[in-house]
């Protein structure tokens, strides 16, 4: 029999379901070193935050077919290294979210009315109402960076009670944010004009430290800020400052830079700061839910069945798998490229099918073009399976078209992405069985494959341009493995596509723009 190892607590309803096709161990509170030691017995893993599943851990567990996180983040779990070693990351990305919402109303309502502190004054035996007196919600504005799908919950359950409602979210359509009653507007309008401010955003690069010295700057002097998202979106250090200094109201937090909260002197901070110990998912219907979600997918992947929240291989028949598994490759590169190059908002998508490919079955191809585009906003949490429903939450219209005639190439993907900020285009093929191709971008013809690092320019094709932006990168000490011109005429527009050995330093896209010739300039990784 299989044998499950649950190393944090977890609803009754999971293990009743691990327990019919398998034996269940339950270790909780185990250090990294014990859990290497005892993970080789286990061919699955469920955890909450809980548990940090590093490399080591993962390369340990030599029978591991699946890590099921009873929750949503998979931050604790070294995704990349489950990959390498065919293990499927499976989360619950839904099971939570109200929970979560209603943790985040929760601290808003107590940071209002100082409910913490007055429960323990009354407690201490005082009866003091002087120093209680709160504010309301009603006809205050609340700003909510992130809708998905807490900060949606979060925007109807506000509406409902009087709030006016903003939201900063660069990849949801206004339309989406229409019909949650938000406005949406850019992050600095957001800072200025909220009364309240909650996260609902994953950490991300862009998002760590996204609330620091300078955001707290622009707030105003009532302001309250909530963090039921992920610690390290708030600069812990600036909070406190701002918080000892009376620049802003008061800051209710969840989570935090590090976990469990130490010695961290926001504790030092009376009735305007409210500290839970990421408490958003813990109520019993939420461990339910995520219980039940994750420990069937657990089951499934046991019996040799797809499992439907696979955070890192598509939940799809192994038929289709097999057969379309390089194009799904390619499409999702292509769709991480595309969204990138777009930037913003991305509104439309068409999907064209070209050569032999037209003539394949198209829904793998486009979930998978879609969890690309996705990718840079959602991270972990879109996959094959939720890739086509997020999509239509932000209101991306998807185009399907077929061209058996190309035939560039045995068969060749086109995408084009209309968003916010513009209109890119990129075509890509394979080639032999599985090496991916970047064949054309935004019209203009090249034939690279692509790497981690890359930057596009557009530029007026002239004499010596290829050498100053060569000589820009090597002044900032970066390398360019490979590089390509591809143009359409003689001394007229063309694109620039170079693979380099490092991540662009700050500041030198821009730099890279000032450059005589240069008409746009984009960097992407993939
Ligand atoms: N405190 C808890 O116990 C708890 C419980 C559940 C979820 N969470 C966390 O809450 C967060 C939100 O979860 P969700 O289920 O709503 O996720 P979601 O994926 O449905 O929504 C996240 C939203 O953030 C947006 N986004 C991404 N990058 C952004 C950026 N740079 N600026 C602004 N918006 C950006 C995305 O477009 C998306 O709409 C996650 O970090 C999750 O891990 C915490
Ligand atoms: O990502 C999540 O689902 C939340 O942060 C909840 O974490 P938990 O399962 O450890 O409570």
């Amino acid at each position: 029999m299989a044998k499950v190892l649950v190393s944090d607590p977890i609803d009754q309803a999971g293990i009743d379901i691990l327990s019919q096709v398998a034996t269940v161990d339950i270790k909780t509170g185990l250090s990294p070193e014990e859990l290497v030691q005892i993970v080789p017995e286990y061919d699955a893993l469920m955890i909450r935050s809980g548990s940090r599943v590093t490399q080591e851990i993962i390369e340990a567990g030599t029978q591991l077919k699946i890590i099921g996180r009873a929750g949503v983040g998979v931050d604790n779990v070294d995704v990349d290294a489950a990959t390498r070693k065919g293990i499927v990351v499976v989360n619950s990305p839904e099971g939570n979210t109200i929970a979560a919402a209603e943790h985040a109303l929760a601290m808003m309502l107590a940071l209002s009315r100082y409910i913490p502190d007055a429960n323990a004054s009354v407690k201490s035996g005082d009866w003091d109402r002087k120093s209680f007196i709160g504010a309301e919600v009603y006809k205050k504005t609340l700003g909510i960076v992130g809708l998905g799908k807490i900060g949606s919950h979060v925007a109807t359950a506000a509406k409902a009670m009087g709030m006016k409602l903003l939201a900063y979210d660069p990849f949801i359509s206004t339309e989406r944010a229409d019909q949650l009653g938000c406005r949406l507007v850019e992050m600095d309008v957001l800072l200025q004009e909220s009364d309240y401010i909650t996260l609902h955003i994953p950490k991300t690069p862009e998002t760590t430290h996204l609330i620091n010295a300078n955001a707290i700057a622009k707030m105003k002097p009532n302001a309250r800020i909530i963090n039921c998202s992920r610690g390290g979106i708030i600069d812990e250090a600036a909070l406190y400052n701002a918080l000892k200094e009376r620049k802003i109201a008061g800051a209710a937090l969840d989570v935090y830079e590090t976990e469990p909260l130490g010695d961290s002197p926001l504790k030092s901070l009376e009735k305007q700061v409210i500290l839970t110990p990421h408490l958003g998912a813990s109520t019993t219907e939420a461990q339910v839910n995520v219980a039940i979600d994750v420990a069937e997918q657990i089951r499934d992947v046991l019996l040799g069945l797809p499992a439907r929240s696979a955070v890192n291989i598509p939940g799809l028949g192994p038929d289709v798998l097999e057969e379309l598994r390089p194009y799904m490759q390619l499409a999702e590169t292509l769709g991480n490229l595309v969204g990138q190059l777009a930037g913003g908002r991305v509104e439309q998508l068409v999907v064209k099918l070209q050569g032999e490919l037209a003539t394949n079955k198209s829904q793998p191809i486009v979930v998978a073009a879609l969890k690309g585009l996705l990718s840079q906003a959602l991270r972990e949490r879109v996959n094959y399976v939720n890739a086509s429903i997020e999509a239509k939450e932000r209101g991306i219209r998807v185009i399907e078209t077929r061209d058996a005639a190309v035939r560039d190439y045995a068969g060749s993907l086109h995408l084009e992405a209309k968003g916010s900020l513009g209109e890119h285009s990129v075509t890509g093929a394979l080639l032999g069985d599985s090496e991916i191709r970047i064949t054309d971008i935004d019209e203009f013809p090249v034939n690279v494959p692509p790497s981690k690092h890359m930057l596009f320019t557009l530029h007026r094709d002239m004499p010596g341009i290829i050498g100053k932006i060569g000589s820009l990168l090597g002044s900032f000490n970066v390398n360019i493995a490979s590089m390509q011109v591809g143009r359409k005429i003689v001394r007229g527009d063309a694109v620039m596509v170079l693979s380099l050995d490092d991540p662009l330093p700050d500041g030198i896209l821009d730099e890279i723009t000032k450059v005589s010739g240069i008409r746009d300039a984009y960097t992407v990784t993939l």
